[in-house]
């Protein structure tokens, strides 16, 4: 009995003891929250909602003040003051108000004040001259029982703000913690209101507010709360000021802890507003954070503007007129501020007025700035790089003392060596009346010793050289390189083939070892975007870029008769002869140059028409410089030739009063086609220009679409031509032919649009084989084309 009462003591008071430890309490608010939230989950709501607001506020606050800057641009530009009735249709302070209400809604209307207008500049610095207030001591006015506000809010500014400004305001102070506590706070409150005129109701509207916001009422229980409401309204008020918010950060979180946040447990997470409309400002301000400048930097691109429509007009009056960019300038050398003798020279060479290109260029490089420049072929770019190198090289000496070592100071590169003969020779007609000013040249084919000899005999201020052979001089340490380090000016004349890949390496290597403060000047008839890219190499960062057919003259004369030729390519030999032929009939002067894929097939074509009597010369690569100099210099000087050439004569050549231009074949871009056709209508003369081509190459046309070249048929061509021709190409060496055939495959190969169809290629290398009178392919040659991974080409079988 007694261990039964016993036992059911111990087992009640065991349930008791129980209960009374496991019922406890835990603490830390409730467990459970609306929805069945578990405390965390409702923490996270929280958070995210408060993200959202965050983020919302933000991008309303970047319109508004995108907005206001827009209109004040749009003010200033307009001349008008901002506070001119007149403005309309309305003035841009009610355009920025009229925005603000726009974008505010809903629930942030209050962003707009009456302080807000125009923005001045995000970077106000405070005024220094002025004394500074002391800060406003909030907990002794409320000690001091002087809270009614009157002292706090005796500025005019503060009273204009109405009540926005009043619910700011109590966030901000509350939030810094300056009120003390809560009580205090809302005595404060209550002060204030009456202070300032507001019905108790602005009470209810207060906390209204924060109601619609989307914020759960119900919870916040007591209308009277003014506490709670309070410090909620703190929060949201400072989510807008972010400066404000993030100086009271720590006093929301000592002060209003999360028992005072309650539901509203406002995770405080890092500050972007500020940042992000920092960013945004650098993007509307200059560096200096400066208006003013903006605005004046915005009026000079509209006055360029100007300046460039009016400039178009004025060139399309002068192409209207007959007039090219050769033509077209009317300054004169001697009013150029060029020294006395380089005009004497000029003028004794004919050279009275300055072409576009030289009068724009000339005016840049005199300020010593690098330039970039492009012009038609044919319109002077060899004097508008030349007249500042001599004047550079007068300045230079006018300022040294004698050196033991003396300096180079100007190096001119091109890329061919009949260019840089051409150079040379322009160059000593300038220099004709300067004396102790002399020009040399450095370029392959020529013995190394000799050039070594030469420049330490001879004088030498300006160089002009081909790449390959200047970096030889280079490299062998030559005393070249001590020379270069005195330096003043490089120019690159065809620029963009000596940036091309095929120079590139080679022009990394050279500028290496030049001095870095020097002038650079780029020239060329074409300047791809990608050269542009890669013209940083030689130029400085702030250079000139002189563009003489942004003006609207055409990128090729519009004396130069433009025309192409589809036909089969066996009968292209043929057609050249013919179009020879017809053009001889009717030009008793003719001067004509016929290009050819490549130095073999150039070959080719001139043993054929030196078989069929025709009055040519050849130039190629393959030919030893001393004949391709003497080449040059007949073509140069007569009449009634014709001059086959490969890519050797395609830039730069000046070959005076070339009636008539021949492509042959596909030209490997549509830059190589605007300088090959440059030979001809150079100096504002008229020129023809013929491109022919196969049915299978007809699709470079796409890339010179835009020039003016229309289509001409081909010409009859009479049976007794054509066995006549055979009878020719049968007398020509068979190595010829094998070269040529080898030559045109490569070329064609590597093209890409052709080259990667391999069957249609060795189909068409048939067809040319046959063509030129070669029974089967060159033996000598298969294991290049098998290499190229060519099948099916006759008398050569691949092995697998
Ligand atoms: N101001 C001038 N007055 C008269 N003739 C000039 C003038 N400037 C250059 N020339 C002549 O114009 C011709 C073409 O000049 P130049 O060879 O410099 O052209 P270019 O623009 O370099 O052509 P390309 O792009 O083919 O290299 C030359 O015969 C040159 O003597």
């Amino acid at each position: 009995m007694v261990s039964c009462i016993i036992s059911c003591w111990s087992s009640s008071r065991c349930r008791q003891l129980f209960s009374l430890v496991w019922s406890r309490s835990m603490g830390g608010g409730p467990r459970t929250f609306p929805g069945g939230l578990n405390k965390w989950q409702w923490k996270r709501l929280h958070e995210k909602k408060a993200r959202e607001k965050e983020k919302r506020l933000l991008d309303q606050e970047k319109q508004l003040y995108q907005a206001r800057l827009r209109s004040q641009i749009r003010s200033s530009l307009s001349g008008q003051p901002e506070s001119d009735p007149t403005h309309k249709p309305m003035s841009p302070r009610d355009h920025i108000k009229a925005l603000a209400d726009r974008f505010m809604k809903p629930g942030a209307e209050d962003l707009w004040n009456d302080d807000d207008g125009p923005v001045h500049s995000m970077t106000r610095k405070p005024d220094l001259t002025k004394p500074i207030d002391p800060p406003i001591d909030l907990r002794k006015l409320v000690r001091d029982g002087s809270t009614d506000g009157s002292s706090v809010f005796s500025g005019t500014s503060e009273k204009k703000r109405g009540f926005s400004s009043y619910t700011g305001f109590i966030g901000m102070r509350y939030v810094d913690g300056d009120v003390g506590s809560l009580s205090n706070l809302r005595r404060f409150c209550t002060n204030l209101r009456q202070q300032r005129g507001y019905s108790v109701s602005t009470r209810g509207r207060f906390k209204t507010r924060f109601q619609k916001r989307g914020h759960d009422s119900s919870s916040s229980g007591d209308d009277d709360d003014i506490d709670k409401d309070g410090g909620y309204g703190t929060v949201r008020e400072n989510a807008r000021w972010p400066r404000l918010r993030s100086e009271g950060e720590k006093s929301v979180r000592g002060f209003m802890g999360n028992a005072v946040l309650g539901k509203y447990d406002v995770k405080i997470t890092k500050r972007r507003i500020l940042k992000d409309l920092e960013e945004f400002a650098e993007q509307e301000y200059d560096d200096k954070g400066n208006m003013a400048e903006r605005i004046k930097q915005i009026r000079q691109e509209v006055n360029e503007r100007k300046l460039a429509v009016a400039e178009k007009e004025k060139s399309q009056e002068e192409i209207e007129r007959g007039e090219d960019d050769f033509t077209a300038s009317r300054k004169r050398f001697e009013d150029s501020g060029l020294s006395p003798m380089t005009v004497k020279a000029l003028t004794a060479a004919g050279f009275v007025l300055m072409t576009r290109v030289q009068e724009a260029a000339l005016s840049i490089c005199f300020e010593g700035k690098d330039a970039l420049v492009k012009a038609r072929s044919g319109t002077g770019k060899t004097a508008a790089f030349l007249l500042p190198a001599i004047e550079t090289v007068l300045k230079t000496m006018s300022c040294n003392k004698v050196q033991h070592v003396p300096p180079i100071y100007v190096l001119i590169l091109c890329p061919t060596r009949e260019l840089a003969s051409q150079v040379t020779a322009e160059a000593n007609v300038l220099l004709k009346y300067h004396d102790g000013l002399a020009v040399q040249m450095l370029v392959g084919g020529t013995r190394f010793k000799d050039d070594l000899k030469r420049l330490e005999s001879d004088s030498c201020q300006i160089l002009v050289a081909t790449p390959g052979r200047l970096l030889d001089h280079i490299e062998t340490r030559s005393g070249l390189s001590v020379r270069l380090m005195g330096l003043k000016m490089l120019v690159l004349d065809e620029a963009d083939h000596l940036l091309d890949l095929g120079f590139r390496k080679d022009m990394e290597k050279i500028v290496d070892c030049l001095p870095r403060q020097r002038q650079s000047l780029l020239f060329s008839a074409t300047i791809p975007r990608e050269v542009r890219r890669v013209s940083q190499l030689v130029l400085k960062r702030e250079h000139a870029f002189i563009n003489t057919l942004d003006a609207g003259y055409p990128e090729t004369s519009s004396k130069v008769k433009q025309s192409y030729v589809i036909a089969p390519h066996d009968l292209h030999f043929q057609i050249v002869h013919q179009l020879l032929k017809e053009h001889i009939s009717q030009m008793p002067d003719y001067k004509v140059i016929v290009f050819c894929a490549t130095g073999m097939v150039t070959s080719l074509m001139y043993l054929l028409f030196r078989e069929l009597k025709l009055n040519v010369r050849e130039i190629h690569s393959r030919k030893p410089q001393l004949y391709r100099s003497c080449v040059v210099y007949e073509f140069k000087q007569s009449k009634r030739l014709i001059l086959i050439s490969s890519d050797v004569s395609t830039r730069g050549m000046n070959y005076h009063d070339v009636t008539l231009v021949i492509q042959v074949g596909i030209p490997l871009n549509r830059d190589q086609y605007i300088h090959r056709l440059g030979r001809t209508g150079r100096e504002g003369k008229n020129g023809e220009g013929i491109l022919l081509l196969a049915p299978w190459e007809e699709y470079f046309l796409d890339e010179i679409r835009d020039l003016p070249i229309e289509r001409s048929s081909a010409p009859h061509l009479d049976q007794d031509m054509k066995f006549k021709m055979e009878d020719s190409m049968a007398k020509i060496d068979t190595s010829v032919k094998e070269a040529a055939y080898h030559a045109w495959l490569g070329y064609y190969n590597s093209l890409s649009e052709i080259g990667r169809d391999k069957t249609s290629l060795v189909k068409w290398a048939n067809e040319f084989c046959e063509s030129i009178g070669l029974q089967k392919p060159p033996a000598l040659f298969r294991k290049t084309v098998v290499k190229m991974g060519l099948k099916g080409i006759p008398g050569i079988r691949i092995r697998k």
